[in-house]
C-alpha cells in the first residue's frame, strides 16, 4: 500500500518537473486577457470559446483548484488571495504551463485569463512557455467594477469578493496594471468594457476575426 502511494508521488513530480522543462512549440493563438477585477474577462472568455473553440485557462480558476483540493499549497494560496494579494509566480506559471501542455494536441488557441499581473509574469512567461500573440485588455472604471463584483458576490461564493478584499484587488490591479500592458504597446488591444456584454463583445470579434 505504502509503496504503490510512493510510485505515485514519484511519478507526479517527475512528470510536473518534465512539464516545467520541456520546450513548448505552440503554433496557435496565445491570448492574454487582462483588466481589473470584475472587467468581464470571464464572461467574455465565455463568449470567445463558444464562437471560436479556443481554450479558456483562467489563472484564478486554475488556483481556486488547487486550493479546493486542500493541499498543504492550496491552505498557503487562499490566505494570501484571501488578503488580495498576488500568489508567487512560479505557482502561476506552473499551473498554466501544465494545463497548456495538457491541451496542447487539441488546442486552437488559449485565452490566458487573468495572468500577467506583473511585469515580470508576462516576462517570465514568454521565456518559459511561448511569446505572447495578443493582449486583450478589458478597460471598466473602479465604480463599475466594484458594482459588478459585489453583484457577483451574491452567487459567486469567492472568498474574495467583499468589499473589503474588492478594494485590496484594486488596489494591487492598480499598482501593477500600467507596467504589465505598457511593455506590449504593438500587441496590445485595449476594450471599452463598460457596455453590454454584447456590444463588448462586437469588439473583441473585431479584433479575433483578424488573427
Ligand atoms: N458588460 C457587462 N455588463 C454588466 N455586467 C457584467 C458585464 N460583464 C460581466 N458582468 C458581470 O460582472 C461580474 C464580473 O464579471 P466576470 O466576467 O466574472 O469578471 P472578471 O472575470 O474580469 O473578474 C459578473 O457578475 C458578470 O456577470
Ligand atoms: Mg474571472
Amino acid at each position: 500500500m505504502m509503496n504503490t502511494k510512493n510510485r505515485e508521488c514519484k511519478c507526479t513530480r517527475k512528470r510536473e518537473y518534465e512539464a516545467r522543462k520541456q520546450k513548448v512549440s505552440i503554433n496557435v493563438p496565445i491570448i492574454w486577457v487582462l483588466g481589473g477585477p470584475g472587467s468581464g474577462k470571464g464572461t467574455q472568455c465565455d463568449k470567445i470559446v463558444e464562437k471560436y473553440g479556443y481554450t479558456h485557462l483562467s489563472s484564478g480558476d486554475l488556483l481556486r483548484k488547487e486550493v479546493n483540493s486542500g493541499s498543504d499549497r492550496g491552505k498557503e494560496l487562499n490566505a494570501i488571495m484571501e488578503r488580495g494579494e498576488l500568489v508567487p509566480v512560479e505557482v502561476v506559471l506552473d499551473l498554466l504551463k501544465e494545463a497548456i501542455l495538457e491541451n496542447l494536441p487539441h488546442s486552437k488557441g488559449f485565452l490566458i485569463d487573468g495572468y500577467p499581473r506583473e511585469k515580470s509574469q508576462g516576462a517570465l512567461f514568454e521565456k518559459n512557455v511561448s511569446p505572447v500573440t495578443v493582449i486583450l485588455f478589458f478597460d471598466a472604471s473602479e465604480d463599475t467594477l466594484t458594482k459588478r463584483l459585489l453583484h457577483r458576490a451574491e452567487t459567486s461564493g469567492r472568498a474574495d469578493d467583499n468589499e473589503e478584499t474588492i478594494k485590496a484587488r484594486l488596489k494591487t490591479f492598480n499598482e501593477n496594471n500600467n507596467e504589465v500592458i505598457s511593455q506590449y504597446p504593438d500587441k496590445l488591444k485595449r476594450i471599452q468594457a463598460e457596455g453590454t456584454v454584447e456590444e463588448i463583445f462586437a469588439n473583441v470579434e473585431a479584433i479575433l476575426d483578424k488573427l
